[in-house]
């Protein structure tokens, strides 16, 4: 997978050089590139935003500069595989929300590219024109105010590259992790037995799998119904059967 980031502070994404995702980029499953949206200005101070029309508190990011860097960066009317659009992703308040679901449809994509925005945000027509030639999504972690989309960048981008293949030395994990089959995980336990009073749960040192399944399933049941009651409301019926609905 291709990624393109452009910011105007390229140094948050240090942290991309670290961890499991320096290692996706050291091993080509993942060529990451980050971008600082003052190359594409031309004047002497390197502007990238301006007062809004119409008034208001804040600054909005020119549409110039971004037009030329997305020029730059995804030229052709196809991604390098041939078969499909560019994705632009543009993190904002304003989006739609991320979740695992999406992460998995992102890491299915040839080349993502993903614009942060900053001040007031991006001026719209950017969006609007991107559109005429790349599938734009506009993106929310959730409903809160940040200062620009990198953070939200750097979340995204673990969520999907942990999908990648080869990515996570475990890929069993994807399958009993929070969220992977629309519940929350159960509580894990490790060594010791015993810890300041507190013991195992006896089910998980029983050897009996079929027993620890259960247990880790009624258990993940309860943990959603208590803190997520959204997410067993948009379970399909069909994955619950008479047991769980007891639980
Ligand atoms: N608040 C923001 C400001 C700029 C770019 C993204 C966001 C954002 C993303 N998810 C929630 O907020």
């Amino acid at each position: 997978m291709r990624v393109d980031i452009v910011s105007i502070f390229p140094e948050y994404f240090a942290p991309l050089d670290l961890s499991l995702i320096g290692k996706a980029r050291a091993n080509g499953t993942l060529r990451l590139a980050v971008h600082d949206l003052r190359d594409w200005t031309h004047d002497v101070h390197r502007t990238v935003d301006d007062t809004p029309y119409g008034g208001g508190p804040g600054m909005v990011m020119r549409p110039e500069p971004w037009g030329e860097a997305l020029d730059a960066l995804a030229p052709d009317e196809l991604s390098p595989d041939g078969h499909t659009l560019p994705r632009l992703l543009v993190p904002s308040p304003a989006g739609v929300r991320f979740t695992q679901a999406m992460a998995h449809e992102l890491a299915t994509e040839s080349h993502l590219l993903f614009a942060c925005g900053r001040y007031e945000g991006i001026d719209q027509r950017v969006l609007d024109h991107a559109a005429t030639r790349m599938r734009v999504t506009e993106v929310s972690l959730g409903d809160y105010v940040l200062f620009g989309g990198e953070v939200a960048v750097l979340v995204i981008l673990e969520a999907v590259t942990r999908l990648l293949p080869g990515v996570l030395g475990n890929a069993g994990s994807l399958a009993e992790e929070s969220h992977a089959h629309g519940l929350l995980e159960a509580p894990m336990y490790t060594k010791p037995a015993t810890w300041r009073g507190h013991e195992v749960p006896e089910v998980l040192r029983s050897g009996d799998h079929g027993r620890i399944a259960r247990w880790r399933r009624d258990e993940g049941l309860l943990r959603t119904a208590a803190r997520r009651p959204d997410m067993i409301a948009a379970l399909p019926p069909e994955s619950l059967d008479k047991r769980d609905r007891a639980a």
